[in-house]
């Protein structure tokens, strides 16, 4: 895929931190040293006016190494003359933690004395609570804390991950509701849990501070990866054949709207051709909307056949608009021509009473694009599982979804979201996200999920593999979201892709 960013689970991250300590090169309070400063040298950046406001920064510390972590943070702000207090939640517990406690000078608090605190006025709070060690819920005392503090109006940096939230799947374990934090410090590489689900939401911006263990980097093994820019995108020679020739199914009369999005965006993407095929009684009124994007009427599934005896047909897609009869008719055939296509909208509900007749048609070089409704339809257990509350870390998450969807289906599959998830049947997965500092909220907007479908489809008619087509559209579709900026609506999305691409 060309920009390849490896993002890791909770344990992952032990297999490095475990081969670095075996190696004899670093020790837990080696790495909790660097971790410490590191985090404490970002807060510092993010807020470099906040000595100068007379308030104090509050270190919220638990009793495992993410406590630890906050003692070392505690020392190093009150080095920069930062007026810093501890508020320790247990006793710190580990070896680790001991000795960086064992280091910090200035104030501890309890838990029990916070409302009876002293002095001045919390400007800042520095969750080192809980990171990759949570195993349950937070308490409601401790949750109650947190919120206490944000509904303050003080800000908050999470140590590692925000409090509460599963490293692994990025979801709340819990009923908890948790405050936002404007900032994330974590180390040597970011976890799936700061995109996923309410990790994705809640964390804030996300730094992520080296802290030595690049030679023991690949103990991580395959890693999931965040989708980027990618060089790949651009097209650098070749003539119109070679780039691909996309055919996107349309519906009836007064329905093409979805489909003629999906193709204009195909095109902008830059396949080489992309014919649009709605039922003849529906061509005058496309040819009214339609310049660059050529028109075949095309009445059902056996007139697809025939459109497809043309090998130069690189990729298709069906769903945006097409209706439910249109599909169950039209994607059989499309399916059985083993071409790459996009599956979207109507095509995966037409299918949604027995989906196991859709998954036994399917090859890896199709994409499912369900958002989470459509998903719930053809993986009710899946997305059972995805709605029931997690009480225990490592919580299911939406790439174990998409994971066993993909297994089962056989096809790779793109639930969409903030965190828009793909997997290949193998389980090689990629995650888009559009959280934090990368949001982009205006994306919440009819027909920007006929877009994808396109631009997906246009990737793959230019030759693409599912998985990175599905990736990289996923990335551009947000980026050109974001770079759009407020007031998008769907039909924005495709004329700003050469901008992003421009800027490749
Ligand atoms: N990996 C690395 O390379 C480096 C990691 N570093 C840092 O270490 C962090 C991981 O530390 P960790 O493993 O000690 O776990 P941590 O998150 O502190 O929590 C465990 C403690 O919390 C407790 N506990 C759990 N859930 C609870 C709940 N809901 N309510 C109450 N208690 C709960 C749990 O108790 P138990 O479940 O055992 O009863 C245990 O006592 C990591 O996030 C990073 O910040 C850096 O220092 C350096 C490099
Ligand atoms: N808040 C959001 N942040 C980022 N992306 C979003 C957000 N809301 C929706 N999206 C994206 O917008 C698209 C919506 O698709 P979909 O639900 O199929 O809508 P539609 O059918 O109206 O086109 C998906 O790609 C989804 O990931
Ligand atoms: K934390």
């Amino acid at each position: 895929m060309g920009a390849d960013f490896p993002i890791l689970t909770t344990r992952q991250m032990r297999m490095v931190e475990e081969a670095a300590i075996q190696s004899g090169a670093e020790t837990g309070g080696s790495l909790m040293e660097r971790a410490g400063r590191a985090a404490a040298s970002a807060i510092a950046d993010h807020w470099p006016a906040f000595a100068e406001t007379g308030r104090e920064a509050l270190i919220l510390c638990g009793p495992g190494n993410n406590g630890g972590d906050g003692y070392v943070i505690a020392r190093h702000l009150a080095g920069r003359g930062w007026p810093v207090r501890v508020l320790a939640i247990a006793p710190p517990a580990t070896a680790e933690a001991q000795g960086a406690a064992a280091l910090w000078r200035g104030e501890t608090v309890e838990m029990g004395a916070v409302s009876a605190m002293p002095g001045r006025a919390i400007g800042l709070c520095v969750d080192a609570l809980f990171g990759t060690g949570i195993s349950r819920p937070l308490s409601g005392e401790i949750a109650g804390l947190l919120r206490g503090i944000a509904a303050s109006g003080c800000e908050l940096a999470a140590i590692d991950i925000l409090s509460g939230i599963c490293a692994t799947s990025g979801r709340a374990l819990g009923d908890t509701r948790l405050p936002e934090a404007a900032l994330t410090v974590t180390f040597h590489r970011p976890k799936l849990g700061h995109f996923l689900s309410d990790g994705g939401a809640l964390g804030g911006k996300i730094v992520t501070c080296d802290i030595g263990l690049e030679p023991w980097s690949a103990e991580a093994g395959d890693c999931v990866t965040l989708a980027g820019p990618s060089g790949s995108l651009l097209k650098r020679h070749g003539h119109k054949y070679s780039h691909g020739h996309a055919l996107v199914i349309a519906g009836g009369p007064g329905k093409g709207g979805a489909a003629r999005l999906a193709a204009r965006s195909a095109l902008r993407v830059g396949a080489g051709l992309v014919t649009l095929a709605p039922p003849p009684e529906a061509l005058p009124e496309n040819a009214a909307r339609l310049d660059a994007i050529m028109l075949d009427g095309l009445v059902d599934g056996d007139a697809l056949a025939q459109r497809l005896r043309d090998p130069r047909i690189s990729a298709l897609c069906l769903g945006p608009g097409m209706g439910l009869e249109r599909a169950r008719r039209m994607v059989p055939v499309a399916l059985g021509a083993g071409r790459p296509a996009v599956l979207d909208a109507d095509a995966l509900s037409a299918f949604a009473d027995g989906p196991d007749a859709l998954f036994a048609q399917l090859h890896e070089a199709v994409v499912l694009t369900p958002h989470e409704g459509e998903f719930a339809r053809l993986f009710p257990d899946l997305g059972r599982k995805l709605r029931d509350e997690p009480s225990r870390g490592p919580a299911f998450s939406r790439l174990d979804a998409v994971r066993i969807a993909a297994a089962r289906s056989g096809a790779t599959v793109l639930l969409k979201g903030p965190d828009t998830v793909i997997s290949c049947p193998s389980g090689r997965a990629v995650i888009a996200a559009a959280t934090g500092v990368n949001a982009a909220p205006w994306l919440a907007t009819a027909g920007s999920g006929d877009v994808l479908a396109g631009l997906v489809t246009g990737l793959l008619a230019r030759g693409f593999p599912a998985r990175d087509a599905a990736g990289l559209a996923a990335w551009l579709h947000a980026e050109a979201a974001r770079r759009f900026g407020p007031g998008l609506i769907a039909e924005d999305l495709p004329e700003t892709v050469p901008r992003v691409l421009g800027a490749l």
